[in-house]
């Protein structure tokens, strides 16, 4: 249960009163009309007034983005523009009707207007190619169905589609539904490219030898880990119910004598041993601080002295808010009602407490998609 403070604590006085002067300024509706006309603040009070209706309409923005995904417009259109007609023929959705999601998809840069028709524009091309995306954005209906009301979902009052879906998909209901667990954990083996990119990219597998996976899902990471470096040995650390998946990985990829797939429960069980890191991609946000903070222990008893622990995954931004992470990532796991999105000082705070130290952030291209934070065991080289 989340903590409720009794009451609303000392206001942060310092910088405060300019602030004050400046927003009753700004919110008048007499100095807005003014600054409106006047000719050095005209187009800043534009460009504001545009970045708020964006703010205001950006769950409408989402939803024709859903749709255009959800009636496979992207692929229809990326080879050759095509008429309205066709594509309200191809939707069976009536031409004005068409024409109407059309034009909102232009508007939001993911089409072009070519001759009479509609052709993919490069922004579109490159979402419905980025990895794992378009499968991201079909499963929002049920995360948008429960940010309907985000305060109930603030207060907890909610029971919320999310705190069902995915604990289904890999918990208890993979065993009873091996056939949700295998689409959904493909959704997070397709999303895991980039984040393999990123996390790779990043260096902080640099001079491992054995690494193991500790949530590691269908395999995704390993196999892309295991491709970049030739050399490495590896050990998939998931749930029973996830594993199967990840040995037909492997066997394929022509890895499986890499790779040692190990069932179990990091809650319950003891983790393998003979690993010299072990990475935590996408996994500490799905869990509350003591689960994190026990696996985080688990983890360090389990590795030898000189070992490293890797955690990737979106973050937060701590004293620099950044909207992936405090806006989209928080309210994801605050529906989930199991986790939370950190920002790499906590998780580098939580790590010093398991016992890690020289806790480094080695900086990623584009923390959207991953941050890191690397832990070392002391004792040897
Ligand atoms: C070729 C010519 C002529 C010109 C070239 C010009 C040029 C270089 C253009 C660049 C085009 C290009 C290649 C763009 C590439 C863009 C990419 C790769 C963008 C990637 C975007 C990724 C996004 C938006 C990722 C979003 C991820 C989301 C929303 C993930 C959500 C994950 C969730 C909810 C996970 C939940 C799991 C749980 C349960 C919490 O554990
Ligand atoms: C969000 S997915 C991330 C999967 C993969 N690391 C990736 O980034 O694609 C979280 C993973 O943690 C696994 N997991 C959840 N609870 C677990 C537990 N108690 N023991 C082992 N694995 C668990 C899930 O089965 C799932 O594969």
């Amino acid at each position: 249960m989340t903590e409720i403070l009794s009451g609303p604590g000392p206001a942060p006085r310092r910088g405060s009163g300019w602030r004050r002067w400046r927003n009753r300024k700004i919110a008048s509706p007499g100095f807005q009309s003014w600054a409106s006309r006047f000719f050095l603040t005209r187009r800043h009070v534009r460009r504001e007034g545009e970045r708020m209706f964006d703010l205001v309409s950006g769950f409408v923005y989402s939803q024709v983005l859903w749709a255009v995904v959800e009636l496979d417009l992207l692929e229809a259109t990326c080879d050759e523009a095509q008429s309205l007609a066709a594509l309200a023929h191809r939707a069976a959705i009536p031409v004005d009707r068409m024409e109407a999601l059309m034009q909102a998809g232009t508007a939001l840069g993911l089409f072009d207007r070519v001759g009479g028709g509609y052709q993919l524009s490069s922004l579109g091309a490159a979402l419905m190619g980025a990895p794992g995306v378009v499968g991201m954005i079909r499963h929002h209906d049920v995360f948008y169905r429960d940010m309907q009301d985000p305060v109930a979902i603030l207060r907890g009052e909610k029971e919320t589609e999310l705190a069902r879906f995915w604990p289904y998909v890999f918990g208890a209901g993979a065993a009873e539904s091996p056939e949700v667990a295998r689409r959904y954990s493909k959704l997070m083996a397709d999303s895991q490219a980039l984040v393999a990119e990123e996390t790779l990219r990043s260096g902080a597998l640099d001079g491992v030898a054995r690494l193991m996976d500790v949530g590691g899902g269908t395999g995704a990471f390993l196999a892309a880990a295991g491709t970049a470096r030739p050399d490495l040995k590896m050990v998939l650390f998931d749930l029973p119910a996830v594993v199967p998946d990840a040995d037909e990985r492997f066997r394929a990829l022509g890895m499986a004598d890499r790779v040692t797939v190990a069932g179990g429960s990091f809650r319950d069980d003891p983790l393998p041993e003979g690993a010299d890191a072990v990475s935590l991609v996408r996994v500490c946000y799905d869990h509350a601080d003591d689960t994190v903070l026990a696996l985080m222990r688990k983890i360090f008893a389990t590795l030898p002295a000189g070992g490293r622990l890797i955690v990737s995954e979106p973050m937060a931004g701590g004293a620099r808010p950044n909207r992936a992470g405090d806006a989209y990532f928080a309210f994801y796991c605050m529906a989930m009602r199991t986790g939370r999105a950190r920002s790499p000082e906590r998780l580098a705070e939580m790590m010093k407490e398991a016992g890690f130290q020289g806790v480094d952030m080695p900086r990623t291209h584009r923390p959207f998609i991953a941050s890191v934070v690397v832990g070392g065991k002391p004792g040897a080289t």
